[in-house]
């Protein structure tokens, strides 16, 4: 084995930090898979299919996207591991503050998505949508500045603003964008993951520090589906970091990968369901710091959860509570359990031989 350099923390290639797997068939128990209808589409879904399980510490969740491969796949299973076998790491406050999430919306549809987060003082709002990028730039400029705008005009002058652009974006695509929402007196608290690639945010941050754009990056996919997430550091290429715990191995692995960057780090979700929003909720809990309020409102955007009491913001905030999923069996997909249970069999076999990606 090749020697691990004493400043790359465990979790970057072994996300179980060497605690023990519990066998296939606990493991698999008490599978359901559920498939859970969303008030709009997000990330070109209209439903999100995903997997719950129990373990002796209650129920976990198992969400990788569908098209995810194994090894990815892996990672997110040492987080459902962490929920439902391991525990979270201890929290330091009871409840934190959540941003409201905006998906790629018409301005006309802001006010209603805005509203089913009541008491947000932060919103992070879809941009540079992919199909509409590719066919006219113009049209998904003016797309993105009529969103932006609609959601300060409904949250007023003091909220803070962010976008996230996924990666559609070139250097010069998000530059100019960049500038163009600069222009309009917009002050964005940042633009998360403008471009793909870390060598393109630094390229895109030494661009907008010369044309004196003051905004932010902030790093998401470059940490969470990255074979290196340290690299963003070494590459100079973000203001601060986007964590989740279900991509980066749980609570714990998360932790450690913040505290290796060095970064300001806000806690996202990856749109699990109010089961596995609570692994969010503990990373965000035990964070000594916290740059800014966390992604995890994402409940709002289902119109159907696994739960009668979803983890939805109070007052704008979350509190740490694990949840009952009393209304699984009401959203079971049974014609995916198969599939879903193979995948887990994979993951398991990969944590195992400490393979995860
Ligand atoms: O950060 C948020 O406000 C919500 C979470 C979110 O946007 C998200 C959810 C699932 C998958 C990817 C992303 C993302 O941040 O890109
Ligand atoms: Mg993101």
């Amino acid at each position: 084995m090749l020697p691990c350099p004493t400043d790359r923390p465990r979790a970057v290639n072994d996300p179980t930090l060497g605690r023990e797997l519990p066998g296939l068939e606990e493991l698999l128990a008490h599978l359901v898979v559920v498939r859970l209808p969303m008030v709009v589409r997000f990330r070109g879904l209209t439903t999100r299919e995903t997997a719950l399980v129990k373990g002796p510490l209650g129920w976990a969740e198992f969400a990788p996207f569908t098209e995810y491969d194994d090894a990815e796949s892996a990672r997110w299973l040492a987080s459902t591991l962490e929920a439902g076998w391991w525990g979270w790491p201890a929290p330091i406050r009871p409840s934190v503050p959540v941003n409201v999430t905006v998906p790629a919306v018409a301005a006309e549809e802001v006010p209603s998505v805005v509203a089913r987060v009541p008491g947000a003082q932060t919103a992070k709002i879809k941009v540079a949508e992919r199909t509409l990028l590719e066919r006219d730039e113009a049209a998904s400029t003016a797309a993105d500045l009529a969103r932006i705008a609609a959601v300060r005009a409904a949250m007023g002058p003091d909220a803070a603003v962010r976008i996230d652009a996924n990666g559609a974006w070139s250097v010069r695509q998000a530059a100019r964008a960049l500038e163009g929402v600069a222009a309009t007196g917009e002050r964005l608290d940042y633009c998360e993951q403008p471009c793909a690639s870390a060598a393109e945010l630094a390229e895109l941050r030494e661009l907008l520090a010369a044309r004196g754009v003051p905004t932010r990056i902030a790093a998401d996919e470059s940490i969470r589906r990255a074979a290196d997430p340290l690299l963003v550091r070494a590459l100079d290429a973000a203001d601060l970091i986007v964590v989740k715990a279900a991509t980066l191995g749980g609570a714990a692995a998360a932790a450690q990968i913040v505290t290796a960057t060095g970064l300001p780090a806000v806690v996202s979700s990856a749109l699990e369901s109010s089961v596995g929003l609570c692994s969010g909720v503990a990373l965000a809990s035990s964070m000594p710091e916290l740059a800014g309020a966390c992604g995890l409102g994402t409940a709002a955007l289902f119109s159907q959860d696994v739960t009668s009491a979803p983890l939805l913001p109070e007052g704008g905030r979350l509190g740490l509570r694990r949840v009952e999923p009393d209304r699984a069996e009401q959203q079971a997909a049974p014609d995916r359990r198969d599939w879903w249970a193979h995948r887990i069999e994979r993951g398991l076999e990969l944590l195992r031989a400490g393979q995860a990606g």
